[in-house]
């Protein structure tokens, strides 16, 4: 591993510790924050997640945007390859994806406009540590090429870390929403 590489492993490391004990600490409410900043881009078509390990659940604010727009989930299509979005719904069929997350049993692929971008660490100034297979540093390249888009980090407040080693192809989010409140740069 180069150095960078090696910091990043640390980081993720420490970060996946923190965001466990967030996660097991429980709570209602943790996606009232993500509910708000959605409200404001109402219609707009937005792609949430469907959590795997101890990451955050978005799905009450995506089952909120479902009844404005179009909301979708994240596909892998390879390694090396952007994801694509698949239209979901609450209750729609699923089956298990690449990795674990489960994907819409049908696919139904749309652009979103608006990604909630799970993460392992995020830091102030809109970097992000994912599990490190660059899937939405790919992804958030290819649609920003095209249109603006709108990442937003949905995190535990806990998986905030000081600043985050960088690399050039790593895509900035727009705005931090974690389960205390939103950041934006
Ligand atoms: N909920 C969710 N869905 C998602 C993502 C995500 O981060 N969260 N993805 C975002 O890209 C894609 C899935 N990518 C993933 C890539 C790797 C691993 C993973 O667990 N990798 C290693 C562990 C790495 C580590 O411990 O540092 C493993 O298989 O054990 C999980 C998801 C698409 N869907
Ligand atoms: N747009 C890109 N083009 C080519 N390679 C890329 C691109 N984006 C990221 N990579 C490469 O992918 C690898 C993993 O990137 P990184 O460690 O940033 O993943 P991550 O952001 O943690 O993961 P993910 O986005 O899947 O959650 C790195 O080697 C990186 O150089």
């Amino acid at each position: 591993m180069t150095g960078l590489e090696e910091q990043k492993a640390a980081a993720r490391k420490a970060a996946f510790a923190r965001r466990k004990a967030a996660h097991d600490a429980g709570g209602v409410g943790r996606a009232g924050h993500l509910s708000e900043v959605l409200a404001g881009y109402r219609g707009v078509p937005v792609s949430g997640y469907m959590p795997i390990r101890t990451e955050i659940s978005p799905l009450p604010a995506m089952e909120e945007a479902v009844a404005h727009g179009p909301v979708g989930v994240p596909v892998i299509l390879g390694s090396g390859r952007p994801l694509v979005f698949s239209r979901w719904e609450p209750g729609c069929a699923l089956k298990e994806g690449p990795f674990g997350a489960m994907i819409p049993e049908v696919d139904d692929f749309f652009e979103p406009e608006i990604l909630i971008v799970p993460l392992v660490a995020f830091d102030r100034r809109g970097g992000r540590l994912g599990y490190g297979g660059g899937f939405y540093d790919r992804t958030l390249e290819k649609l920003r090429a095209t249109r603006a888009t709108l990442a937003i980090g949905f995190a535990y407040a806990a998986q905030e870390a000081d600043d985050l080693p960088l690399e050039a192809t790593d895509q900035p989010l727009d705005m931090i929403v974690t389960e205390q409140g939103i950041l934006t740069f």
